[in-house]
């Protein structure tokens, strides 16, 4: 199937998700149209990072449905063309893995630890680390980077993964503002190659900045469509309702 042919990158309907029984993420229905870049906006607890677990198919919904590509394919047959960047400081990292190591990893999954990369990936990564800034690391024990660098070490990895989807839980949390404005020149590149990225995203003030298309959550979806749309004060309310000092910076 030609995957450029299609509109929607992902279709999300009626899912419900919980924990113990108690439900995060109530009915969400959502089309992201391909080619969007897509923040995922909300207060602490709404349900964002359950979502894009929900949507990569780490975690079973209660109910409901996630598809790819205008409805054809489910997350396992597509999983390289869908890059994830999960949120910095989930992931241990004590384990022995080269910077290098870790971005290959892009190019194989789960293969790239038995199989020797071929010196086409391996320069790929080094021209990828170099887009970062990590290229002087790249032999450095993954375990000795600060949480800023293992982020901007996680978006190589996705990088090299010449994924269709991207879904990126906070790449921005934490990190200096030289890195900010690169990870923002990431997004825009990959816009640029007709690539869809879904970011979950905290700071409401850069959003019709970085982003083309927004969700705003909180268990339910409030509201989902182009920035200029329905990325407005009273959607803004009806999102973090009592957060009215935080709304008021962001307007
Ligand atoms: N593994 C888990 N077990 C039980 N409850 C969980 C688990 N993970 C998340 N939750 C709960 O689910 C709700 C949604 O969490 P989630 O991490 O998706 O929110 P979020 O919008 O990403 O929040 P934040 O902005 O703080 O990162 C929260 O109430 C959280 O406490």
């Amino acid at each position: 199937m030609d995957i450029k042919s299609q509109s929607y990158a992902v279709e999300v309907e009626d899912l419900t998700v919980a924990y113990d029984a108690k439900p995060v993420l109530w009915d969400i229905d959502l089309k992201i149209p391909k080619g969007k870049l897509m923040a995922v906006v909300g207060p602490n607890g709404a349900g964002k990072t359950t979502l894009i677990k929900a949507m990569l198919g780490l975690l079973t919904p209660v109910s409901g449905a996630v598809r790819f590509i205008n409805g054809r394919d489910g997350i396992h047959r597509l999983k390289n063309r869908i890059g994830y960047v999960p949120q910095s400081g989930s992931v241990d990292w004590d384990f022995p893995a080269t910077v290098l190591d870790v971005v290959l990893m892009g190019c194989y999954g789960k293969l790239g630890w038995i199989k020797r990369p071929r010196k086409a990936d391996v320069e790929l990564a080094r021209k990828t680390l170099q887009k970062v800034g990590m290229e002087e690391y790249a032999s450095r024990q993954i375990s000795q980077l600060s949480g800023g660098q293992q982020q901007r070490v996680f978006l190589a990895r996705a990088l090299v993964q010449q994924a269709e989807v991207y879904f990126m839980d906070e790449p921005f949390k934490g990190v200096d503002a030289q890195t900010e404005k690169a990870i923002v020149l990431l997004l825009k590149e990959l816009k640029e190659q007709g690539k869809t990225v879904v970011v979950v995203h905290h700071d409401l003030q850069t959003v019709a900045d970085y982003f083309d298309w927004v969700t705003l959550i909180n268990l339910r979806v409030v509201a989902s469509g182009p920035v200029g749309e329905v990325f407005h004060e009273d959607n803004l309310k009806k999102t973090y309702r009592s957060t009215g000092t935080l709304l008021r910076s962001a307007m």
